[in-house]
C-alpha cells in the first residue's frame, strides 16, 4: 500500500490521515500533506508538535502505523536532519563532509558549494564555519544527490536574523533554478518565507494549512499560538537589487560583484524604495538591531506567495 504512487501528476509525496505512535502515544496523527515539484512547504509548530516526525514519515525514514503515504516512482530525496551525528573532534574539511556518506565527483563537490555560495571554502575545518556557512554547506552535501525533494528540518538555526532571511532567498533561488520540492521545517515562528507556498501548522495533528497570510489570520493558529501570534508569524518578501554574497562582496542585479554596496548611480542609485519593496527593511544584511530584534512584530504587507 505505501509504495503506490501518489494520485496527482505533479505530487511528489502525498500523506493521508497518517499517524506515527512510540512509546504507546500517538506522536501525530491524521496528517494530510501533498509535496508537488516546484512548491516550498513550511511545516511550523512548537517543540514537540511532530515536525521532525512529520517530515521523516514523509520521506519514508519512519513508517507510519496509520494512513498512508504515496510517493513518486524513483523520487530522490536531498534531506537536511535537524541534528547530525558527527564526530566534532576529529578534523573534517567541508569538501570532505560533501562526501561523507555518499561519493561525489571533485567537481560535483565544487559546483554544489558554489551554487550554495561557498566555493571558497572548499578547504575549511567544518567547525570553524559559521552557522550560517555551515547550514549552506549542509544544503549543498543535499542536493548533491539532484534530488526531487529537498527536505531541510531547521536550516536557519544556528543564524542570525540577516543570515535567516539571506538562506531563505537562496532555499527560494533553489526552488526556483531547480525545480525540486523543498519541505522546510522551522519552529522559529518570526519569520516565515513569502516564497512558501503552503504552511502547515502542526500540533500533533494538523492545526491549519494554507498560504503563510491564511494561516497567520486562522483562528486555530491564532489559538495555538496565543493573540499576539499573527504578528511573530512575519511575512519575509522582498525585491532587492542586490544581493550579499557570503564571501562579503555584493553581487548587483547587472550582474557585476563589487566590494560594498555604497550607493553608486546604477546600483542603490536605480533602486526605488516604494515600488519594489514590501518590506520595512532594505535587505536582512542592512538591518539594525533594533530592526533585528523586531522582526517578530513586524507584519509585512501582503504579499505574493505564489
Ligand atoms: N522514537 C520516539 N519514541 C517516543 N517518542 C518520540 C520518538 N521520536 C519523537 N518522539 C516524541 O514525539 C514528539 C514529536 O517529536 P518531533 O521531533 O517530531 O517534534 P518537533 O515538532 O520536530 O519538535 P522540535 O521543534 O523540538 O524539533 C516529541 O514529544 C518527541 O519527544
Amino acid at each position: 500500500m505505501r509504495h503506490q504512487p501518489p494520485t496527482e501528476p505533479n505530487a511528489l509525496v502525498e500523506m493521508r490521515g497518517v499517524g506515527v505512535r512510540r512509546s504507546g502515544r500517538w506522536l501525530v496523527r491524521g496528517i494530510d500533506l501533498t509535496l508537488r515539484r516546484g512548491e516550498i512547504v513550511t511545516l511550523i509548530g512548537p517543540n514537540g508538535s511532530g515536525k521532525s516526525t512529520t517530515a521523516r514519515s514523509a520521506i519514508g525514514v519512519l513508517a507510519p502505523d496509520e494512513g498512508t503515504v504515496r510517493r513518486a516512482a524513483k523520487l530522490t530525496i536531498g534531506y537536511v536532519p535537524q541534528k547530525l551525528s558527527i564526530d566534532w573532534t576529529l578534523p573534517l574539511s567541508v569538501e570532505r563532509l560533501m562526501t561523507l556518506t555518499n561519493p561525489a565527483t571533485r567537481s560535483a563537490v565544487e559546483a554544489a558549494l558554489a551554487r550554495v555560495g561557498i566555493g571558497h571554502l572548499a578547504r575549511s575545518e567544518v567547525h570553524h564555519l559559521s552557522g550560517g556557512e555551515f547550514q549552506r554547506a549542509l544544503l549543498a552535501r543535499a542536493m548533491l544527490r539532484k534530488p526531487d525533494l529537498l527536505v531541510l528540518d531547521e536550516p536557519v538555526q544556528g543564524v542570525d536574523f540577516s543570515g535567516e532571511v539571506a538562506l531563505y532567498d537562496l532555499i527560494s533561488d533553489i526552488r526556483d533554478s531547480e525545480g525540486c520540492g523543498i519541505l522546510l521545517v522551522s519552529h522559529d515562528l518570526h519569520v516565515v518565507m513569502a516564497k512558501t507556498d503552503t504552511v502547515v501548522c502542526l500540533n500533533g495533528h494538523v492545526c491549519c494549512q494554507g498560504s503563510p497570510q491564511s494561516v497567520a489570520s486562522s483562528p486555530a493558529y491564532q489559538r495555538m499560538f496565543g493573540p499576539r501570534a499573527a504578528e511573530t508569524l512575519a511575512i519575509y518578501a522582498h525585491h532587492h537589487d542586490h544581493a550579499h554574497l557570503p564571501d562579503g562582496r555584493v553581487r548587483f542585479a547587472d550582474g557585476t560583484i563589487d566590494d560594498e554596496c555604497t550607493p553608486v548611480a546604477g546600483h542603490h542609485g536605480a533602486h526605488d524604495h516604494h515600488a519594489g519593496h514590501d518590506h520595512h527593511h532594505h535587505h536582512g544584511s542592512h538591518a539594525t538591531p533594533a530592526e533585528a530584534e523586531n522582526a517578530g512584530t513586524i507584519r509585512k504587507e501582503p504579499v505574493d506567495a505564489r
